[in-house]
């Protein structure tokens, strides 16, 4: 829209200066406005209505029927992804992986659907994508220039250079890490009960003590929000975590259709102005954090086991950037974990048999005796099994995690650009082409998953080879490709934090279930899921708990 103003006050200046008998007024005055107006109703004409029919270079992709100038084949005036509608798209668009649509204000984009588009565009030319400018900035702003944001070369160095903390190897000396939150936090649960007739709000508990675990695993730090939630750290923390208000949404769309969305964080809303306090906020405790580590390193001490400290010891990286990588797993594997161990609560709420189905599992190879003695001085603690009998020794858990996984991806879209002409599943993609892959859509494809892919069943995980729905084998949950689990997606971007993550959740769950009986207070309330980067339960699931003992 910049440019095409631009044109109109060029072109109002050339009027008035050449043919000032064309001019609304013989003042730039009435002019100028005039033609910024007409230059934007042409623009308006063009990628509303001519663009899609005549002029994308993407005409060859099927789109589907029904198209209006102003919310395209969405429906809506936001850039919500239209998760019900795609579900019918590739249902009823015959199309060879990939569907064209547009959203608010013709904007267009490319679906990816097929397993061969997808294992195109997240493995074999994952480099020929990039993220898209509004995905960058947003991003951005929280995380500084780290692994989420970082493209080709740059990103291929940092990402080999933060493996090592990811592999198994490192996140099994997490483990006593996460079984202590996990306790900490049943028991902080256990103590506030009677207070509260016996009814919480799973999310505030999950989101503190996700966070709790990201600061330990990542630098050693611990915001001790499950204890204190007015923690002003943490305060911080859920500060970047609130939902833009409407008046926020509008500045975003303003910026998108108008100035360019590069000027969004520097409109200093209260929004944007509290966001950028609290990022300063926490990267100055990371400086913190990092500037002790350095000390000690150079006086020959033990530095940790953290993500930070693994990175330190690389050498690869610079104090800026070691900051924005803390910033980046606080951002990616907070919100993430904490609204999957939400819906896993949700799961085994619902499902009451499940729920029992896991606890006899747990109650024969974990006693809850166990976990009550796995108490240091501090009055919490340690492992009360090793990492290996909780990978391996509950494979009713592990299903059920995949189901919640599966079920409930917690990002339930991503998105990509095309960085250079390149082709998906065959098809022609030319540079700048704006792409979707979506995890909610693909993990309830019924070509993919069979027939009941929109039930919750975790038992498609333990069935034998080929019993199952399409014929697929049990480690992909029945399905007939690896592509139909988009959870974590796949390839060089995907989630580095996914080993982590599945530990963290196994834990959880297992701790949860062996204190608590748990019931929706609400049984009959429909699911709301509300959507931003990631997907969550709107009510934040509310649930009724009765303790075990
Ligand atoms: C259930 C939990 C999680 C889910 C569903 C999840 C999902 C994802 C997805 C879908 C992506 C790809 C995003 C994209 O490229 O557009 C991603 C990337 C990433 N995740 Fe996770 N994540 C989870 C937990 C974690 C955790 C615990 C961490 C860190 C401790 C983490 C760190 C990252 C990082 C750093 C990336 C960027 C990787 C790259 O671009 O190379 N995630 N995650």
């Amino acid at each position: 829209m910049a440019s095409w103003s631009l044109i109109g006050i060029i072109v109002a200046v050339l009027v008035i200066k050449f043919k000032p008998e064309y001019s609304v007024h013989e003042s730039y005055f009435l002019t100028v406005p005039a033609a910024i107006l007409i230059s934007w109703i042409l623009r308006f004409i063009y990628s509303a209505i001519l663009y899609p029919v005549y002029f994308t270079p993407v005409k060859h992709i099927p789109t589907p029927p029904n198209r209006s100038w102003l919310r395209g084949n969405t429906g809506v005036l936001t850039l919500k992804f239209p998760t019900d509608l795609a579900t019918k798209w590739i249902k009823n668009v015959p199309n060879s992986g990939l569907i064209r649509y547009y959203a608010i204000g013709n904007l267009e984009r490319v679906l990816v659907v097929s397993p061969k588009a997808i294992s195109d565009l997240l493995v074999a030319k994952s480099y020929d994508f990039i993220r898209p400018d509004i995905a960058h900035i947003q991003l951005s702003t929280i995380t500084g220039e780290g692994l989420l944001v970082a493209e080709g070369d740059v990103h291929k160095t940092q990402r080999k250079t933060l493996m090592p903390s990811f592999s198994y190897r490192h996140i099994k000396d997490l483990y006593p890490i996460f079984w202590s939150k996990a306790i900490q936090m049943v028991n902080e649960i256990e103590k506030g009960l009677p207070k509260n007739g016996n009814t919480i709000q799973v999310s505030t508990w999950s989101s503190r003590a996700m966070l709790d675990i990201i600061g330990l695993a990542g630098m050693s730090y611990d915001f001790n929000s499950v204890k204190d939630p007015t923690n002003e750290l943490s305060g911080h923390y859920s500060n970047l975590l609130s939902t833009p208000s409407g008046y926020q949404r509008i500045v975003a769309t303003f910026c998108l259709f108008v100035i360019g969305f590069k000027y969004y964080t520097s409109i200093p809303t209260p929004y944007i102005r509290g966001m950028l306090h609290s990022v300063q906020c926490i990267r100055d405790t990371a400086k913190q954090i990092l500037l002790e580590k350095q000390a000690k390193l150079k006086r020959g001490e033990d530095i940790g086991i953290d993500i930070l400290s693994v990175a330190m010891r690389s050498g690869n990286f610079s104090d800026e950037n070691l900051i924005d990588q803390m910033m980046t797993f606080l951002a990616a594997g907070h919100e993430t974990t904490s609204t999957a161990f939400q819906f896993a609560v949700y799961a085994m709420s619902k499902h009451q048999h499940i729920q029992t189905r896991l606890r006899e599992e747990l109650r024969e190879k974990l006693p809850l005796s166990l976990l009550v003695e796995s108490k240091d001085d501090e009055g919490y603690k340690t492992e009360p099994i090793p990492a290996s009998a909780i990978d391996n020794n509950f494979p009713y858990l592990n299903a059920f995690l995949n189901e919640v996984l599966r079920y409930y991806p917690s990002v339930p879209f991503t998105s990509r650009e095309a960085a250079h002409d390149t082709t998906l599943a065959g098809q022609h993609v030319p540079k700048g082409t704006n792409i979707l892959i979506s995890p909610e859509i693909i993990n309830k494809d019924e070509d993919l998953w069979g027939a009941d892919a929109k039930v919750f069943n975790p038992d498609r995980w333990l069935a034998d080879a080929g019993t199952n729905n399409n014929g697929g084998n049990k480690s992909n949950g029945g399905a007939i490709s690896n592509y139909a689990f988009g959870t974590f997606i796949h390839g060089p971007r995907s989630c580095i934090g996914q080993g982590f993550a599945r530990a963290e959740l196994a834990i959880f769950v297992a701790v949860f279930v062996s204190k608590f009986e748990v019931a929706l207070k609400d049984p009959e309330k429909k699911l709301e899921v509300r959507q931003i980067i990631t997907q969550a339960p709107a009510d934040g699931v509310v649930v009724n708990l009765k303790v075990l003992s």
